[in-house]
């Protein structure tokens, strides 16, 4: 038997049995004990209902849900949706709007999650109208975060969509074994709710090829649009501009993006909850190669989450925003001829897009560059073909014409000098030397640089305070020769904790479907290559530390544990501090345990 008595130190003055404080701490204590044995298993951090408010942004811009008012209010008939968690569904609805204007039709893009899409029923009001739907899938056939509401709004099923006309294009994964699910319920559902396909279902493949799939789908769309809205190509083939550029001379420093996901200042000024845009600076406590000799690079990373209250558990994914490399920014500015400091702004030109820039603005072209832009995967066709005019030599814009045409030779040779050859921004501009685009141009066609997803390798049983990731350190040589890297790993791997100086790295964990089953006793199976082993770590010390605690040994410890971070997130102390504070605690009498084992 073991049993730690409370001890009366004699120096300590005597004080009422239970104070406030006590009471505080007993009812918090309590809270988080039900907490931790009733509700851990349903949320990973805390998401506070928010209520949506409509307000009138001080730009005069318009903030309202009705998607019918913004089309009547700026002479719209068409409106792109778009479901998409990486930015590739919200890129191809964006490409569609800006060839809308090519058949004398008008299109807005919209985030179905600020839309009121009950609007749809209501798509008669304006003449020539149509709704085109660019849907991703994931999970397990799931709809994207921002396309939930809408899927459930459509699995209800009580509109009546008799105006509306609409063409969906799905993007999926052949590998998944609900592929483009999403697109394919959403094409259905209309339908069923009354709509009018006007033309039929596009599937993209992202296994293959996503953009010869949505170029090819594309191809057709039009003629068939055209044809049912009795509208022709106007002949315009040059490329429209969807921001304006603004360069500012003496913004004061405090307005200034450095590389923030959304809110000024936020990595200087933290606070949680922390999610997507609102991302927590943590220390890198360990980062240790796992590979013994070999040229092959694995790293076990350790990020410390203390005071931050983010929750995890096994099996969900923590997110991480990476910094493109140095070298390769300098490299853009230099071919560029342009000075990489200086800050400006790109403002969307038309009101009512409820995306006013395409990144966080005013910011340095060094911090677009570095922060917001991924300039390391081979641009797309049409960042290609928008920025062809810009290529003095008539050789090298005939090629970029080729190469960016929909006709079978010019996707072969995309797919050639483009993809198999792995070629970013930065090669293409160096293989053209005419090809010289203004920054602010190349600025807004470039896609958003994206967080990097990584299997938490760890049990919050086990460490509460860190979350554990295993990275393999991406290197290699294309066909051409030139090195090329991983953003994210070849970031990471330079952040390395040198005694109390420890780097930073914004992340926040996202919620994953995968887990052990809930009774500890099923047995398990766990198959997965590679770094596919990293969740079955976290599973591993989940059902080792199950196994321990029904000791009270591990009760004593981990109510100790809970107290301590108690007292650091709501009395604001370290854990030096907290540790201090529960041995006085203890010395007064105040905190008393007997434990048997
Ligand atoms: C974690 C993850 C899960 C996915 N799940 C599916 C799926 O269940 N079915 C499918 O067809 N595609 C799936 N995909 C493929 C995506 O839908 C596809 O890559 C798409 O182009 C992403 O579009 P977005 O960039 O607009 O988000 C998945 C992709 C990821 C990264």
């Amino acid at each position: 038997m073991e049993s730690e008595d409370a001890q009366q130190s004699p120096d300590v003055p005597e004080e009422a049995i239970i104070g406030m404080m006590d009471i505080f701490l007993l009812c918090t204590c309590l809270g988080i004990v039900i907490y931790w044995f009733f509700f851990r298993g349903e949320k990973t951090h805390d998401s506070p209902t928010v209520k949506k408010l409509t307000v009138m942004p001080a730009s005069g811009r318009s903030n309202d849900p009705s998607f019918i008012n913004k089309m009547r209010n700026s002479g719209k008939n068409m409106i792109v949706f778009y479901g998409s968690q990486t930015g590739t569904a919200e890129e191809f609805a964006g490409r569609l709007a800006k060839d809308a204007q090519r058949y004398g039709m008008k299109a807005l893009v919209a985030d179905p999650e600020e839309c009121e899409m009950e609007d749809l029923s209501k798509m008669g009001e304006i003449e020539n109208s149509f709704a085109v739907f660019c849907m991703a899938t994931y999970g397990e056939g799931d709809p994207t975060d921002n396309a939930q509401e809408f899927h459930e709004w459509l699995e209800d099923g009580t509109s009546e969509l008799n105006d509306l006309k609409y063409a969906v294009f799905g993007l999926g994964n052949k590998t998944y074994e609900n592929y483009n699910t999403m697109g394919k319920f959403v094409d259905s559902k209309l339908e069923e709710l009354g709509g009018t396909r006007v033309f039929e279902l596009g599937l993209g493949d992202d296994d293959g090829n996503l953009e010869e799939d949505f170029v090819t789908w594309r191809e057709s769309f039009w003629p068939t649009v055209c044809e049912h809205f009795g509208v022709e190509a106007t002949g315009e083939e040059g490329s429209v501009r969807q921001y304006a550029v603004t360069v500012h001379e003496d913004i004061p420093k405090e307005k200034i993006f450095t590389g923030e996901v959304a809110r000024l200042k936020s990595f200087q000024n933290q606070k949680p909850p922390y999610d997507a845009k609102n991302p927590y600076l943590s220390p890198v406590i360990v980062n240790r190669e796992l590979h013994k000799g070999g040229d092959r690079s694995c790293m076990h990373l350790e990020f410390d989450i203390t005071g931050s209250k983010i929750r995890y558990e096994s099996g969900d994914h923590v997110a991480v925003y990476p910094i493109n490399d140095s070298e390769l920014v300098n490299g853009i500015g230099d071919i560029l001829s342009i000075d990489l400091d200086t800050v400006f702004s790109l403002l969307n030109v038309d009101e009512e897009a409820s995306k006013k820039h395409p990144f966080p603005c005013p910011c340095s072209y060094r911090t677009a560059l570095s922060h917001y832009l991924d300039i390391t995967s081979p641009p797309r066709t049409n960042v290609l073909r928008d920025l062809v005019e810009y290529a003095s030599d008539p050789k090298d814009k005939e090629f970029i014409l080729a190469i960016t045409s929909p006709t079978p030779e010019g996707k072969k040779q995309y797919a050639d000098w483009v993809l198999a050859d792995q070629r970013d921004i930065l090669t293409i501009l160096r293989d053209l030397p005419s090809f010289r685009p203004p920054i602010d141009h190349l600025l807004e066609m470039l896609p958003r640089l994206q967080a990097r997803y990584y299997s938490i390798a760890s049990s919050p049983k086990l460490h509460p305070q860190s979350i554990h990731i295993t990275a393999i350190l991406v290197d290699y040589t294309t066909r051409t020769g030139r090195p090329a890297k991983g953003v994210a790993t070849s970031w990471l791997k330079n952040k390395i904790p040198n005694g109390p100086l420890k780097p930073t790295v914004p992340i926040y964990v996202r919620k994953s479907q995968f887990k052990l089953p809930f009774k500890p006793t099923t047995p398990v199976i766990m198959i997965g290559p590679g770094t596919g082993l990293a969740p079955f770590r976290g599973f591993i010390q989940e059902r080792h530390q199950a196994k321990e605690c029904s000791d009270a040994r591990n009760m004593a410890r981990d109510v100790n544990e809970v107290l301590r971070e108690v007292i650091m997130e709501e009395g604001g102390k370290d854990r030096a501090q907290a540790e201090d504070y529960m041995k006085k605690l203890q010395s007064k009498g105040r905190y008393a345990a007997d434990v048997w084992s």
